[in-house]
């Protein structure tokens, strides 16, 4: 992989590379932008088949903080950190130490917190070494578990996107597919099931299935099967990229909208869905309550306010799918023109030269 040239691509600042050896850790923190902030975004523990796709995965992730911080309104830029292993039998203490004195080395260029892989608990771990970790115990008057917030931002985007789609906002009835039925997922089911809504649910894990099955009455399908189902609305609720060549022809939701990451492979599957006529809610608008609620921490933690702002990604949905329809262009793009048009504003602002008494000028 050439990094340099893709680094320059899409304008990164900043990637760093954290190895320890006594406690296996193998990290890379990518630092996309911090014109609006500091770089917040989550640590991710996952087996990458190489490190190429480790770096990769760390440079997508990042950038799409970064659009994901500004769409969401919050003063924040946007960073993300892979640590490269087994979350289920490679973690230990020394690793989450070691790691959390690397961050502490940035002096607050990226603040971190829970991503797939890693827990409050490991959050915590990072706590006992930097102040610059998020999602840590609600104990030390932190937000804690940002998978419920999450979950709750995920649902108010859903019912702007059926607003779109259907005319009503009202999911009672309406059947849905959820791909994943894991921390947020489940959550989401849970607000799902409590308006009426007929859940279908898939996961590789079958225990999460039984849980879905039990508590809400969904249906189990295949893990390949969830695709094609008949459904109003489908909800990538796993990893990335299901949204591809493969799967477009099977979808017969009027609706996407999930909480996964990058859920489009390649932008170009955002513009078929949209000739479909598929309203597609973008996923790091619709995904951006758990941010959110971490980012309060910032600020003292506030439940409330917390969950008022979450609440507003019913409207910050809405705004997209005005965007998208005031310049014809598909819902993915009008997300981004939103965030990017946030971004650039100040950007220039910040290119004003303010006197901040660093150089002894200003002394004498
Ligand atoms: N946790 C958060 O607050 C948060 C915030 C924003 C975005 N996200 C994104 O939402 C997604 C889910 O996050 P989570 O915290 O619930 O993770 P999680 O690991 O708890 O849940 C993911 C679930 O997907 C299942 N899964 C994996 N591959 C699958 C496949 N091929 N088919 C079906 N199921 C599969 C896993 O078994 C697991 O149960 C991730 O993409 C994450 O990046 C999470
Ligand atoms: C900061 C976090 C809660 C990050 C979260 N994993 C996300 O992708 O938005």
């Amino acid at each position: 992989m050439e990094i340099f040239k893709y680094m320059k691509e899409y304008d990164y600042e900043q990637l760093v590379f954290c190895q320890d050896e006594e406690s296996g850790l193998k990290a890379i923190i990518a630092i996309h932008d911090t014109t609006l902030g500091p770089a917040l975004g989550g640590t991710r523990m996952w087996t990458y088949a190489s490190e190429d796709e480790a770096i990769e995965d760390a440079l997508r992730l990042s950038k799409g903080m970064t659009y994901k911080n500004a769409a969401a309104g919050l003063n924040l830029g946007g960073g993300k950190t892979v640590i490269i292993g087994d979350p289920k039998t490679e973690k230990n203490e020394e690793m989450f130490r070691a790691f959390g004195r690397y961050i502490q080395g940035l002096n607050g260029r990226y603040i971190t917190a829970e991503d797939v892989g890693t827990t409050v608990h490991d959050m915590d771990t990072i706590h006992e070494e930097t102040d610059y970790v998020t999602g840590i115990s609600p104990a030390f008057g932190s937000s804690g578990n940002p998978s419920p917030v999450t979950a709750y931002g995920v649902y108010r985007g859903m019912k702007a996107a059926a607003m779109e789609a259907f005319g009503s906002d009202s999911l009672e009835g309406k059947v849905i597919a959820v791909q994943g039925v894991g921390n947020v997922a489940y959550n989401l089911c849970k607000h799902l099931h409590e308006e009426g809504a007929q859940l279908i649910v898939t996961d590789i894990n079958k225990e999460a299935v039984n849980r879905a099955v039990e508590n809400f009455g969904a249906k189990a399908v295949e893990t390949e099967e969830i695709y094609a189902v008949d459904c109003d609305i489908y909800a990538p609720c796993a990893l990335g990229a299901t949204i591809n060549d493969d799967t477009i022809p099977q979808i017969k939701a009027k609706v996407i909208a999930g909480a996964a990451n990058n859920q489009l492979k390649e932008a170009r599957h955002g513009d078929i869905i949209h000739e479909m006529g598929i309203v597609y809610t973008p996923d790091y608008v619709i995904n951006a309550g758990g941010v959110i609620n971490v980012a309060d921490e910032l600020y003292g933690y506030n439940y409330d306010r917390a969950m008022k702002r979450v609440e507003g990604l019913y409207d910050t949905c809405t705004r997209v799918f005005e965007i998208a329809r005031r310049d014809n262009i598909p819902t993915y793009m009008a997300a981004d023109r939103m965030a990017e048009e946030r971004i650039e504003k100040m950007r220039k602002t910040k290119s004003t030269f303010i006197q901040n008494e660093h150089h002894i000028l200003s002394r004498r």
